[in-house]
């Protein structure tokens, strides 16, 4: 079996102002090639555990490898490189179109100007958004969905083999998330990506995940396919399971059935 391509080795993060233990001793592999979404409430260290990987945050203790590298190793502007990240809300910076958000990494390589073009022409192509209409549009200009587009875009640039989401669909409407999350899940196949994703919603997960993995209160309860998750046996993990399904059963009985209306 190959190595994984992210390892989290009993990593803990305290921080200093709030003594909050926002990661408490997690240990996670992430195989090549695999899709993983993280899942749990608000606060539990979803966000501080993506950020370790790529040192936007320093961990206390554990290790953390990425191909094969401790973190600690690498420059953090380098690691950055080899990490695709996709912020919550897009994160594109306001005042560059675009192109130019799209085109910010290769141009700080040093790519040359043409290259950059044809390279931010390709992106726009594979986050499926048309080049002439959005090229030269300022992030304000966009609709929240393709915002979320364009910043995947900027993420896939340096044609990193690893994209960390930090609940990437969240903020959408639910029609426009449904297609952007399948639209994603496809580029991680096609891309040959790893992708870890953090979403407070355990539908979404089961739907784009191939494992997921549970945290509460800085612990990682449990971590699974859907199947290996029910056999958990913890009653939080076993009551986000039912969530989902609760859910349909409900919306079953009340939607009159397909071509009925
Ligand atoms: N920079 C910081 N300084 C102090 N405490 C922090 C900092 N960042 C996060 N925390 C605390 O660490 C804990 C975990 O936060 P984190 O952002 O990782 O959670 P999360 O699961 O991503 O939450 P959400 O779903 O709301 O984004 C929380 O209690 C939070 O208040």
């Amino acid at each position: 079996m190959s190595p994984p391509l992210i390892a989290y080795a009993n990593v803990s993060k305290t921080f200093d102002g709030t003594r909050v233990i926002a990661v408490d001793d997690v240990s996670l592999d992430v195989a090549e090639g695999e899709f993983v979404a993280i899942v749990g409430g608000s606060g539990s260290g979803k966000t501080t555990l993506l950020r370790l990987a790529n040192r936007l945050i320093e961990a206390d203790a554990g290790s953390i490898t990425i191909e094969g590298d401790d973190v600690r190793s690498v420059d953090p502007i380098l690691l950055r490189r080899r990490i695709g990240y996709v912020f919550q809300s897009g994160g594109l910076f306001p005042h560059l179109t675009v192109a130019g958000n799209i085109g910010i990494t290769p141009k700080l390589l040093g790519t040359a100007p043409a290259e950059i073009s044809a390279r931010v022409d390709e992106l726009l192509d594979l986050v499926r958004l048309d080049r002439a209409p959005y090229r030269d549009r300022l992030p304000h200009e966009l609709s929240g969905g393709q915002r979320q587009r364009v910043g995947v875009a900027r993420a896939l640039a340096a044609r990193p083999r690893i994209v960390l989401m930090d609940e990437p669909f969240g903020a959408l409407d639910p029609l426009t998330r449904d297609a952007l999350g399948d639209d994603f899940r496809e580029l991680h196949g096609k891309l040959g990506l790893t992708t870890v994703m953090i979403t407070h919603d355990m539908t979404e997960a089961i739907l784009l995940a191939d494992r997921i993995a549970v945290m509460r209160g800085g612990k990682l309860l449990a971590q699974g396919t859907p199947a290996e998750l029910s056999e958990s046996g913890d009653a939080y993990v076993g009551e986000l399971l039912r969530t989902p399904r609760r859910q349909a059963e409900r919306l079953g009985a009340l939607l009159p059935r397909e071509g009925a209306a």
